[in-house]
């Protein structure tokens, strides 16, 4: 399919491996997924249930065609952060089918101890992949709790901070394209949405790799910051989730 410049979701480092997985995505993949899940034997076991359907994603990814997401390994990283910190908002660079969404909304909803007053931001530039994302994140009885956004991520969240629907925001993720991190950061800076304490995940930073971004968050004064090593899944690649505290 044609993806907009500089929007690519290949990721190089992993073409060496590209005989055991074709590392390709938004090719159709996505909506076999959507049928696959839908035709489950206990779809009544996986409905409501964010942790069964993330399973469920795992197992396509292992045994079908490769997804993009962040997986299990990485997740249950970000997962430990988030039980630690209880961010009550948070905004995600790059959506995709909505696999980080639920698991990060499980997690928050388990820290909280309920959903009320949380809300995850997905922020999703292919309208088609963010249906499925819609579509999903209401199988796992999380609509109340995430948002899907459509757009390039940075417009959205300039929109959405006019319209007074995000004022602070506790944790970032960023997981879009590793290009666009360190501008996109800053788009968030810009918008004053960062307050001493809040976190930004950046995932990916080895693999296929962010140096710039690596760069300009250790080097600034403005943060503290610091790598948490997480592999991907399936295939056990190691990679790095880059933690950064707003001072
Ligand atoms: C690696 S995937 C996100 C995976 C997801 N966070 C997860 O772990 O389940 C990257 C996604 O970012 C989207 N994307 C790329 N550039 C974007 C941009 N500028 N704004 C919004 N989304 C973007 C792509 O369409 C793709 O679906
Ligand atoms: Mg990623």
């Amino acid at each position: 399919m044609s993806f907009p410049e500089g929007l690519t979701t290949r990721y190089p480092s992993l073409l060496p491996f590209a005989d055991i997985y074709d590392v390709e995505s938004h090719d159709g993949r996505e909506i076999t997924l959507l049928k696959c899940i839908y035709a489950h034997p206990d779809l009544d076991k996986i409905r409501n249930s964010p942790s069964e359907i993330c399973r469920v994603m795992d197992e396509f990814a292992a045994k079908q065609d490769f997804l993009i997401n962040i997986g299990s390994d990485k997740g249950d990283k970000v997962r430990q952060i988030i039980e630690k910190e209880k961010p009550t908002v948070l905004v995600e660079f790059g959506g995709y089918v909505g696999y980080s969404a639920i698991f990060f909304a499980d997690a928050m909803r388990r820290a909280a101890g309920s959903a009320d007053g949380l809300r995850i931001w997905s922020l999703e530039f292919d309208p088609l992949i963010a249906s499925i994302a819609m579509n999903l994140i209401e199988l796992a009885g999380l609509s109340d709790v995430v948002k899907v956004v459509v757009g390039p991520a940075a417009d959205s969240l300039e929109r959405l901070k006019k319209e007074g629907k995000v004022t602070d925001v506790d944790f970032v993720f960023l997981d879009h394209c590793e290009e666009l991190y360190v501008q996109d950061l800053k788009v968030c800076l810009d918008l004053g949405l960062l307050k001493s304490g809040s976190l930004v995940v950046a995932d990916n930073v080895v693999r296929p790799g962010a140096p710039a971004y690596r760069e300009y968050v250790r080097q600034s004064e403005k943060f503290e910051s610091w790598g948490v090593k997480g592999l991907i899944m399936p295939g056990s690649f190691e990679d790095e989730l880059e933690v950064t505290r707003i001072k």
